[in-house]
């Protein structure tokens, strides 16, 4: 690995191809910004935001900008020529689940008389687990963007969350490689962001302030708010808003932003801090097909800023295709073809099914893998052709591989770019990268800011939660009058107490998620389970406890008070 600090100019060694790259690269002075021969990455991370600025340069530096004027149809772009090389590689990625199954004694006993116990054994087992993942390898590139292709329940998800290391550790077979070294999961963190199928947004706010309270969320403190307010005018440019910035984002009951536009929004929110690595699921889904184009034309601009852009998609369009660099389709959590849009037909040609002119051939290549799903011999002599393709041309291309660019020196010139905006930290300690941009408390204050912001414009909402929780007390209030000073009258002020802490929670719950949203946002699903998982045992319990201490109230009032509080406790009983 080559040192950042070196005397000679970083461009030279990493050999960029384009001279404004190189001029860009030769401005960028490690040395004096981090002090010291050959930094860590943690150390890196800690100057994002500040390396590479020119005085008076009052932003991170972002290449492209995208104005789509009020036809949308007038793309301004300050494109530069291809970026900082990264490789993303993953090779033989294998994931199982284990499955219930629900035995029955007819089978059990079937099973016996055919089988030995022993083979009895074997077989349960080997049914309880199901391969979702099933060896799948590639390479995804800056630049590009590598799309994930294949019927409901093929395995994109799966693959994705695998790539974006939301898979349990362990579970996980095989190897995720950046320029070609392990991609250790705090990094991944601070170089990365996941955006989500569904959008968590907001109705109350406009466009730009949801950006605007992202960038306050996730754009460390040192920033300053003229900095967070430029780069969130720079990213409406970028994603297209510049129209709607002002328009509330809407819901069922209020006029908003368009499904596309909201989309949109959601992509801003997980790339303020300008990630090098951007996974998506189904980004597409639920949009017609010039929305769909849009946001695929956003990706591709962020893909070209000098990021790694890998999403999922059902059903591509024909212009959408054009936008996509790299594909991988999958059938049954196995590769079935993987390579470029243009090589589709050659590749099914030589598989013997030819795709005819005019027809759009990832929709051929879709039908054409479901029809062998549901034949008899399945996709496996598909899976076996394309292993068979792959080596073809692995062998007559070794160039494909190799990056010649090492993991720190790839981000340190990245971050010189203006990339991860959100990596700075106010840690001195030059071994550790922060996870997150800011403390918890000020993360508290931005998302209380932002929760208050919300309900004060929905003043009903407001006050229907309010009347609930005032109509609660009344009744939790008439229930406990004038308890006496007997051992049941200390059991139920117990019980009160109980009430009274179900009553908080509940009313405070619903925000809770959106906080491990914003807080856990690559576990966000898996802490939004334990968040729910938790919800379920604080209520089982506390009802299993107000049936002790209430045995001596009748069971129908008991009830009656539940399904007035809406605490959904019927449901457990
Ligand atoms: N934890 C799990 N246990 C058992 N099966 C699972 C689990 N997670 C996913 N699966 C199954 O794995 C398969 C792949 O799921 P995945 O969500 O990756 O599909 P997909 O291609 O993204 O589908 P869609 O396009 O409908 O979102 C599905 O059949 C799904 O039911």
């Amino acid at each position: 690995m080559s040192c950042i600090g070196s005397e000679r100019s970083i461009s030279s060694r990493l050999g960029f191809s384009s001279r404004r790259q190189a001029i860009e690269m030769d401005d960028y002075d490690p040395q004096n910004s981090i002090g010291q021969l050959s930094p860590t990455l943690g150390e890196l991370l800690k100057l994002v935001g500040d390396s590479s600025r020119k005085e008076g340069d009052q932003t991170p530096v972002h290449h492209q900008v995208i104005e789509m004027g009020s036809n949308n149809t007038t793309i301004t772009t300050n494109l530069e020529a291809r970026s900082l090389p990264f490789v993303l590689s993953f090779t033989n990625l294998t994931y199982s689940v284990k499955v219930r199954r629900k035995m029955e004694f007819s089978t059990c006993f079937r099973r016996k008389n055919r089988l030995g116990a022993v083979d009895e054994t074997v077989d349960v087992q080997s049914l309880n687990s199901k391969v979702l993942l099933n060896n799948i390898s590639g390479q995804a590139r800056d630049g590009e963007i590598m799309a994930v292709l294949g019927a409901s329940g093929s395995g994109k998800s799966t693959l994705i969350d695998a790539l974006a290391n939301r898979i349990a550790k362990g579970s996980l077979k095989g190897s995720v490689k950046l320029n070609g070294e392990p991609l250790e999961s705090r990094l991944l963190k601070v170089i990365s962001a996941y955006v989500m199928q569904d959008d968590l947004l907001y109705p109350m706010l406009t466009v730009e302030e949801t950006l605007m309270f992202s960038a306050e969320f996730r754009l460390p403190r040192s920033l300053s708010k003229s900095k967070k307010k430029a780069r969130v005018q720079a990213l409406i440019d970028q994603l297209g808003l510049r129209n709607a910035a002002k328009t509330v984002i809407g819901d069922e009951g209020h006029r908003g932003v368009s499904g596309g536009e909201r989309r949109r929004v959601s992509i801003g929110i997980d790339i303020i801090h300008d990630p090098i690595i951007l996974f998506l699921d189904e980004p597409t889904s639920g949009l017609d097909s010039t929305s769909a184009f849009m946001v695929v034309k956003v990706l591709q601009r962020i893909a070209q800023s000098g990021s790694i852009v890998i999403m999922s998609i059902h059903q591509p369009s024909y212009r959408i295709i054009g936008l996509l660099d790299r594909l991988i389709f999958l059938s049954r959590g196995q590769t079935v073809y993987s390579g470029t849009p243009a090589n589709i037909p050659g590749y099914f040609a030589e598989f013997g099914h030819p795709i005819p002119e005019n027809e759009n051939r990832t929709e051929f290549a879709l039908d054409l893998i479901r029809e062998l799903e549901v034949s008899p011999g399945g996709t496996k002599s598909l899976v076996e052709f394309h292993k068979s393709w792959m080596n073809l041309k692995s062998s007559r291309k070794s160039e494909f591989d190799r990056t010649g660019l090492s993991l720190k020196d790839a981000i340190s010139a990245s971050i010189s770019r203006g990339k991860l905006v959100s990596g700075a930290t106010n840690n001195n300690s030059s071994s550790t990268m922060a996870t997150f941009a800011n403390p918890m408390w000020k993360e508290i204050v931005v998302l209380s800011k932002r929760s208050i912001m919300n309900s004060w414009r929905l003043p009903e909402l407001f006050g229907v939660r309010l009347g609930a929780v005032m109509v609660t007390g009344f009744i939790l209030a008439t229930m406990f009058w004038k308890l006496d000073n007997s051992p049941r009258g200390i059991q139920e002020r117990i019980g009160f107490f109980a009430f009274a802490m179900s009553t908080t929670y509940y009313t405070c719950a619903d925000a809770l998620p959106v906080f491990l949203q914003e807080r856990f946002i690559f576990m966000r699903e898996t802490a939004y389970n334990a968040y729910r998982r938790s919800s379920y045992c604080i209520s089982r319990s506390i009802t299993a406890y107000s049936h002790t201490s209430f045995s001596s109230v009748d069971s129908s009032l008991t009830e009656i008070e539940f399904q007035i509080t809406g605490f959904g406790f019927i449901s457990f009983h």
